[in-house]
This record gives structure tokens, sequence and C-alpha cells, in this order.
């Protein structure tokens, strides 16, 4: 890879939205830098003038062109490597239904009926691509917030948040399509989610219930997933992330 080409992840080891971009880059074999931004502390000139608006990572260099927000990048990142396919593609049935539309076309005599008839029928996947991204768009809108409710609360407002919490996820597991969210595969909107799950630990030990026990079909899609390399080496350990979180609550007088 030429410095040109360099990948470099503006990075922070807790982001869930940093998790997706590590994930959908190890699904695709793509080799890259990561670097750790103190996003408490001090931000770099780096992430400073590579996302100016919003100031947060994850934002991805390539080709040392900023690319911000993390749904965008996954996108991005399936573009410009497309395999193996996150959102799902029909470019092998497509093929297929262009070769006997050409068989056709040599051996029947070009008939307007049929041309008109497979350049209709091709097969395409853009309704179930809207439906991943409908998908991830309500993971973004939900997931990461509904978990506020919880470990930014006490009292009354943590019962509701976690009441709040458990309903997005009995949602969320109602549109599993089989293993996964895009069915048999590993696609993007399990990319965009299976971060987050590395929250939920924190999440049950300040809301006092338990994932599995309110969605046991969601729970094994956490397992399903952590089994693979791509998640497993881009998830940090649970049991840090809630460390992290106490410290936060304490800071912030919650505890
Ligand atoms: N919508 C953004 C969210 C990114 C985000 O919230 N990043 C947090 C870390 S988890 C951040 O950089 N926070 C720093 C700040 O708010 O100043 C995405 O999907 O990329």
């Amino acid at each position: 890879m030429s410095k040109n080409d360099e990948v470099i992840l503006l990075d922070f080891w807790a982001s869930p939205f940093a998790m997706r971009v590590k994930i959908a880059l190890a699904e695709k074999g793509i080799k890259f830098e990561a670097r750790e931004e103190d996003i408490m502390a001090g931000k770099s000139e780096l992430l400073l003038n590579s996302n100016p608006l919003h100031k947060k990572v994850p934002v991805l260099l390539h080709y040392g062109k900023p690319i911000c927000e993390s749904a965008i990048i996954v996108s991005y990142i399936d573009e410009v490597w497309p395999f193996p396919a996150l959102l799902p593609t029909c470019y092998y049935a497509r093929a297929q239904a262009r070769f006997w539309a050409d068989f056709v076309d040599k051996k029947v005599g070009f008939h307007p009926y049929y041309s008109e008839t497979f350049l209709n029928l091709l097969p395409t996947c853009y309704y179930a691509r809207t439906q991943a991204r409908f998908w991830a768009d309500f993971v973004d809108k939900k997931l990461f917030d509904g978990g506020c409710g919880i470990w930014r609360n006490n009292g009354d407002a943590l019962e509701l948040g976690k009441k709040e919490f458990i309903e997005i996820l009995q949602v969320l597991e109602g549109a599993l399509g089989g293993d996964f969210f895009g069915g048999d595969n590993f696609g993007f909107v399990d990319t965009i989610a299976i971060p987050h799950a590395s929250w939920f630990y924190a999440y049950e030990q300040f809301g006092g219930f338990k994932v599995e026990d309110a969605c046991p079909k969601l729970s094994a899609w956490i397992e399903r997933c952590l089994k693979r390399d791509s998640v497993a080496k881009s998830l940090p350990d649970p049991s840090k992330v809630y460390e992290f979180l106490c410290m936060f609550r304490k800071m912030n007088g919650l505890d």
C-alpha cells in the first residue's frame, strides 16, 4: 500500500461508532492505523481539522481525505472495497438473468416482449438495501441515546430509561432476519449495531437487568457476532467499558 492510500482511523477505544469502522475494515481485510484520540482532555489538531463540524471520532482518512460519521464511513468502505459485501447485492443473479436474456435473443430471436420482461425483472436488491439502511438508522437514532437513559440516570429516571431501552432492544430483535440482520450473512446492520453490545454489560450493572432475559434472540445474535474475528478483535472488554462509565458517573456526581 503506498503512502497515499494509507488508511488511518481517528479512534477512541470505547467508542461504539469507531468500533463499527474497525469491524468493517476487518471484514474487508484492510490494514489500517488506529490513532487513539483523547476525546475528553485534548483532541488532536488532525481530528479538529478533519471533522471541524462535529469534532468527534471516528474519522477515516483515506488518500489523505477525511470521511466523518460512522454509518457513512461503513458505506464508503463497502463501496471502495466491495468484497465481501456488507449491504445486500444481487450481482450474480443479475448476471445470470442477463445470460439467459442473451440466450433468448440469440436462439429464439429478438422479441421486444422478452427483452422488456428481462429488463424489468432483473433482480435488484435496492429494496433490501433500503431495509438495511432503515434498521441501521434506527440503531443510530435509538441505541446509544437509549443506553444513556440508563447510565446517566438514577432512581425513577433510571427505571424509565431501562424500560425504554428494553423496548428498543425488543423492536430490534423483531427485525432479525435469521442468524444475522441481513439473513444468513453478517452484514451492514450487524456492523452498525454489534459495537453497542460492548456497553450492554455496563447497562445491566447500572439497571439491574439482563439483556438475555428480555431479548433471548438478540442475545444469541450477540454471541454469534462475537464469534467472528472482525468483531472479537474490534470490541473492548465490557468490564473496561463498565469501569469507564463508573468513572464518568463519579465525575458527574451520579455515584
Ligand atoms: N454520529 C457520530 C457519533 C460519534 C460520536 O458520538 N463520537 C464520540 C465518541 S463515542 C465523540 O467523539 N465524542 C467527543 C465529543 O463529543 O466531543 C458517528 O456515528 O460517527
